[in-house]
């Protein structure tokens, strides 16, 4: 970490919404009126007079006054509340316990709250007992609240100021805080600079008229060139995450302090190209289409998580070449992809769509005529990849043959067995189901001239992507009784959102089982996705660690310990490391870890380095030629 001298010399922080997530009164009242039929009701109120009281819309002791009188709280519920603000630490404080220890001597928390449940919380934290200003209860002999010391300064209207005014601190003075009442010390001069603090809370009047607005602890520390538990504030690195992606995702985000913006549906090239320009990471799934503009656009853009199998709709290449590496989930909806082709599989072949649609227009047709088992029949997979395998895995249990063509040369699975061409899968196959992936020469691999190869009555289905059908053809095979009964899923084009309709010649078609691509969407996919792609960006963010990145040279890495990791991203070109190598000679570094992975077009280098290092150093790093990006971890 390159320490620096400090410059502001006292720190006054605020507690209520800065120090914690919560307001201590509003919540000692919540938990004090537990069982009253009017808790909500006077809690309420009573945040509603704090809030008037933080916007300076009302006299602060006024406000104080009404909301002691509306409180039914004593020791005991004191005590349940310092347990409960212990789990309402502001994240970016607890990140920065080291800050708050290593400067104790120069903070000081100044707040209209209460030292009975602010002290406990503080001072674990390493602040200093007699470093705490606010207020104080009165008791009865039982414990009861029954009113406010109101000899205490804290207690008046202009109470911050006065008590700085008296606390006279010889130096610079930063006031860190949610509240008007903040504001209002650096108004009346007693403080060189304040700073809106929006972890929490963002309210307009006091970020209007503050000198800085510090979204988190880490903003202020980076800001101010101090000790800190972040390289980079994370609260200025802002992640869109586009379709609707599971709020677990959200939340893993946020929980590292991260700026996220969520957005329900997909947005077209011209909306993400304006949307792009700031972002960091985004997150989509299958309908976001991540076009070279797009990357053109996205000068920030660090990182791209597919929240699906699928990554044809992102320009791979043109990503890496500027250094942002892509994630995806490839095995999370498997199991789901599955489950819908077996189900459709068995709808298609005992003809149930249209006997369905007739029993909801009244018609009994009852017979057998057209309707089959499964077992025994020739599943046909093409592409035996994670869906096609274990699709053929639960297709054998239900006693069917399967057969596959893959590309690629595949292991078969169980009793699978392989075929040399489409053609041939094509010609034996009682049912034709496609798990190719989105490459786009797989535009129309199904088309007329395959439609014709297959058996008459065959059942086909398409889970896998739109394009690789040739839909007026399948609408033709259909037509004509080649094809019996068809699901398709993935469609050329799509609604970007709920609210588009959905528009295809396959509608109106007899035992033909249309669905909103949702192959990946259960509960328990989207769920996985959004735990298992969060923490795969994560890892690169925090880490570096590349490791299941589908566009990157992959690097699993440790954590950098007490080092400062630099991470280099490069060209593939000759002399770039021989180039790296004589700066670091250059500067006498002392290097304790280093890691290199290169591909076709990149390159993808790791240094670890003890900490004594210039800026002058860092700054030949960046300007080598070649370099796509550099970033540094600590
Ligand atoms: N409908 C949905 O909601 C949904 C959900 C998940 C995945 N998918 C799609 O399903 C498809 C399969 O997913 P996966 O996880 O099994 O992918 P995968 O990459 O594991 O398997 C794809 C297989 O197809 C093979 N292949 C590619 N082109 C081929 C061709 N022309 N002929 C024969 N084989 C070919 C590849 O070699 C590979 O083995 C992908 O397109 C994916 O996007 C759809
Ligand atoms: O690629 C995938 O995983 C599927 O097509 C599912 O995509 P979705 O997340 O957009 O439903």
């Amino acid at each position: 970490m390159l320490t620096q001298t400090l410059t502001p010399t006292y720190f006054v922080i605020d507690f209520d919404s800065t120090f914690t997530k919560v307001e201590g009164l509003d919540e000692l009242a919540h938990i004090a009126l537990a069982g009253h039929p009017e808790r909500d009701a006077v809690v309420q109120h009573i945040r509603d007079l704090t809030d008037k009281g933080m916007n300076g819309e009302m006299s602060f002791a006024e406000g104080l006054r009404r909301r002691i009188e509306l409180l039914s709280a004593g020791r005991p519920h004191i005590e349940q509340l310092v347990e409960f603000l212990r789990t309402k630490i502001s994240d970016s404080f607890q990140r920065n316990k080291s800050f708050l220890t290593d400067h104790a001597e120069h903070i000081f928390i100044v707040s209209s709250g209460f030292k009975e449940f602010i002290v406990p919380i503080v001072t674990e934290l390493g602040i200093l007992p007699n470093h705490v200003y606010a207020n104080e209860f009165r008791f009865d002999e039982q414990g009861h609240i029954i009113g406010i010391d109101e000899t205490n300064v804290l207690s008046t209207d202009g109470g911050k100021i006065k008590l700085l005014r008296t606390l006279s601190l010889p130096g610079d003075v930063y006031v860190i805080g949610d509240g008007y009442t903040d504001y209002e010390l650096r108004e009346a001069g007693l403080a060189n600079r304040f700073y809106a603090f929006t972890e929490n809370i963002a309210r307009p009047r006091v970020t209007q008229v503050a000198d800085h607005i510090s979204a988190s602890l880490d903003e202020f520390l980076y800001d101010n060139k101090l000790s800190r538990s972040q390289s980079y504030p994370k609260s200025r690195i802002k992640v869109l995450l586009l379709e609707n992606v599971h709020p677990a995702a959200v939340r893993a985000f946020e929980i590292e302090g991260f700026k996220v913006e969520f957005v329900k549906g997909a947005l077209d090239e011209d909306e993400l190209c304006e949307r792009i320009k700031d972002v960091s990471i985004i997150g989509i799934r299958s309908k976001t289409q991540i076009t070279q503009r797009v990357l053109e656009s996205a000068n920030r853009l660090m990182a791209i998580g597919a929240f699906c199998i699928g990554t044809n709709q992102i320009d791979l290449e043109t990503a890496a070449r500027r250094g942002v590496v892509v994630f995806n989930a490839p095995y999370s909806n498997t199991r789901s992809v599955v489950e819908l082709a077996v189900g459709e599989m068995i709808m298609l072949i005992r003809n149930i769509v249209p006997k369905s649609n007739q029993m909801h227009v009244g018609n009994w047709d009852k017979s057998a005529t057209g309707s089959f088992e499964v077992r025994g029949k020739k599943l046909g997979l093409v592409g035996y990849g994670n869906i096609g395998t274990q699709l053929s895995v639960v297709a054998e249990a239900l006693g069917m043959e399967v057969y596959f063509y893959d590309v690629v040369d595949k292991l078969a699975i169980g009793n699978a067995r392989k075929v040399q061409s489409l053609e041939e899968l094509l010609r034996i196959s009682d049912v034709v189901s496609l798990h190719v992936d989105g490459r786009k020469e797989n535009t129309n691999l199904i088309g007329k001239r395959e439609f014709d190869l297959m058996k008459r009555g065959v059942i086909f289905m398409n889970l896998a992507r739109g394009h690789v059908v040739d839909i007026p053809a399948l609408r033709e095979a259909i037509e004509s009784g080649i094809v019996a009964g068809a699901g398709v899923d993935v469609f050329p084009k799509e609604p970007k959102t709920n609210d588009e309709s959905f528009e295809s010649e396959l509608r109106g078609l007899p035992n033909v089982i249309l669905t909103p691509h949702i192959g990946g969407s259960t509960e328990e996919a989207q769920v996985n996705i959004g735990h298992y792609v969060p923490a795969k960006l994560l890892e690169y963010i925090n880490n570096g660690s590349s490791y299941g990145s589908v566009n990157f040279p992959e690097v699993q890495l440790p954590k950098p310990g007490t080092s400062h990791r630099l991470l280099h991203i490069h060209h593939n070109v000759p002399g770039i490391m021989a180039k790296l190598n004589s700066i670091f000679a250059n500067y006498n570094i002392n290097i304790t870890g280093q890691y290199l992975k290169t591909d076709e077009h990149i390159g993808y280098v790791i240094v670890d380095i003890a900490k004594n290092y210039s800026e002058e150093f860092v700054q030949e790093l960046k300007a080598i030629e070649g370099t796509i990006r550099f970033r540094m971890l600590y």
